[in-house]
C-alpha cells in the first residue's frame, strides 16, 4: 500500500496549531484518539481505499491516520520518489526555530514551499475547508483549459499558447514596471492565446488572487491557470472559486499520492491539472499515474533557475512514445524567445508552450505574441 502524504499537507495536519513532530509525523495524542474512533466509517473499497477515504471532505483526520500507520516521515517517503523538496510541517514555529530544526533551505524552490506552507495555514485559519468548498461550488462553471489547448494547436498548426501575466519573478526580478494584469491579459487574448496563466504568489512573484479575480471578471473569455505552488488542497478549492479552470501541480514538490489525490479534487471541480516536470526521474513518476492529461516540461530548473530548451527534446525523445501511446499533450515551459524557440519545441513534440518574459517584457505584450511565433495566431 502506498503512503499518504496528503496530510503533510500543513493546513490539513496542523492547523490546530502545535507543533508537529520532527520528520511530519502527525502528532502521536490526536492519532491515538483518531484511531480509538475515526471521524466517520471508512467506506472505500480495497482498491484504491486510501484515495477513496481522503476524497470524503471530512476524511482529513483518516490520512492523518494512514500515515501514522505507515510510520514514516513524509520527508522520508517523499525522498525515496527521489524529491529533495523538504517540508518543515510547522506553520505557527518561526523561521529561525525551522532553521534549528532543518538547516538553512538548500535551494530557492525550498524556500518558497517552507513559506508557502505557513501562507496556507494562514489562509486556512483565516477561511476553513469548508467554506472554500462551499465558494468553490458556487464559482461560475470551469472553462476547459486542456480543450482549448488542443482547439488551438489544431487550427494554427503551432503549439496553443498558454500566455502568462508575470510581474516579476526571483530569478529574473521585476520584468514589467507598468503592470496591468487585466489590459495585459486582454492583449494576449485578442492576439490568439489559447489559455492564460495568472501567477497568483506574491512573495517572489509579485502576483495576487486579486490580479486572478480581476481578469476573471474583466470578460475575457480564455481559460485560465492558477500559477501557484499548490502544496494543499485548500489551495485547489481557493483557486476554483477565484475563477481558475486549470492548476499546476510541481513533481519536484509532491509525491505520487499528493499528485493522485490533487489530481482527483481537480476531476471533480472540473479543473485541468498541469503536471510540471523538469527531469527524468519526475517524467516517470508522472507517467506511471493514471489520469495525467497535460505535462508541463520546464525548461528552468526551480532549484538552480538554469534554463536549457534542450530539456524538453531530451525527455521526449526518452519517453515520447508513451506520452503519445496515452494521449498526453505536453506543454513546453519557459525561456522561450523566438520562432526559432517555438519550432524547436515543437518539433521535440510539444503542443502547448507557455510564455511569460518574452512577451511580458515588451512595450506591447500582444503585438509581442505574433514576433514569437512569426505569425498571427488566431481563434
Ligand atoms: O517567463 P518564462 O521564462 O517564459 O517562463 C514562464 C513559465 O514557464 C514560468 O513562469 C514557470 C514555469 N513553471 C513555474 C512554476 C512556478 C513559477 C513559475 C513557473
Amino acid at each position: 500500500m502506498e503512503s499518504a502524504l496528503v496530510s503533510r499537507s500543513v493546513g490539513s495536519s496542523f492547523a490546530a496549531g502545535a507543533a508537529a513532530p520532527r520528520g511530519c509525523l502527525p502528532r502521536p495524542s490526536r492519532v491515538a484518539t483518531l484511531s480509538r474512533a475515526p471521524a466517520r466509517p471508512l467506506r472505500a473499497g480495497p482498491k484504491d481505499s486510501i484515495l477513496e477515504v481522503l476524497a470524503q471532505d471530512d476524511m482529513l483526520n483518516a490520512a492523518e491516520l494512514v500515515q501514522w500507520e505507515n510510520g514514516k516521515s513524509v520527508n522520508s517517503i517523499a525522498a525515496s520518489q527521489g524529491i529533495r523538496i523538504r517540508r518543515h510541517c510547522r506553520p505557527t514555529a518561526s523561521l529561525k526555530e525551522i532553521e534549528e530544526e532543518l538547516g538553512a533551505p538548500h535551494n530557492i524552490l525550498e524556500k518558497i514551499i517552507w513559506d508557502k506552507e505557513i501562507e496556507v495555514a494562514e489562509g486556512l485559519a483565516k477561511k476553513p475547508l469548508k467554506e472554500v468548498m462551499e465558494a468553490a461550488a458556487k464559482a461560475p462553471p470551469s472553462r476547459d483549459f486542456y480543450g482549448a489547448l488542443e482547439a488551438a494547436y489544431k487550427r494554427n498548426g503551432v503549439p496553443a499558447l498558454i500566455a502568462e501575466v508575470k510581474k516579476a519573478s526571483p530569478s529574473r526580478g521585476l520584468l514589467r514596471e507598468n503592470f496591468n494584469p487585466v489590459e495585459i491579459a486582454k492583449a494576449y487574448e485578442k492576439n490568439g492565446a489559447a489559455c492564460l496563466s495568472i501567477l497568483t504568489d506574491e512573495k517572489y512573484f509579485q502576483g495576487s488572487f486579486e490580479n486572478l479575480e480581476k481578469v476573471r471578471a474583466s470578460g475575457v473569455k480564455c481559460p485560465l491557470l492558477c500559477k501557484e505552488f499548490v502544496i494543499d488542497k485548500w489551495q485547489i478549492y481557493n483557486a476554483r472559486s477565484k475563477g481558475a479552470d486549470a492548476v499546476l501541480l510541481i513533481a519536484a514538490v509532491l509525491p505520487d499520492l499528493d499528485i493522485k489525490y490533487f489530481l482527483r479534487i481537480c476531476k471533480e471541480l472540473g479543473m485541468t491539472a498541469l503536471i510540471e516536470v523538469h527531469d527524468e526521474r519526475e517524467m516517470e513518476r508522472v507517467l506511471n499515474i493514471n489520469g495525467v492529461k497535460l505535462i508541463g516540461i520546464n525548461n528552468r530548473s526551480l532549484e538552480t533557475f538554469v534554463v536549457d530548451t534542450a530539456n524538453t527534446k531530451m525527455l521526449l525523445e526518452k519517453h515520447g512514445d508513451s506520452i503519445r501511446e496515452k494521449g498526453i499533450l505536453v506543454v513546453g515551459e519557459s525561456g522561450l524567445f523566438t520562432p526559432d524557440d517555438v519550432a524547436y519545441v515543437q518539433n521535440a513534440g510539444v503542443s502547448a508552450v507557455l510564455v511569460g518574459e518574452s512577451l511580458v517584457k515588451q512595450e506591447d505584450p500582444g503585438r509581442a505574441i505574433a514576433g514569437l511565433f512569426g505569425k498571427e495566431l488566431v481563434h
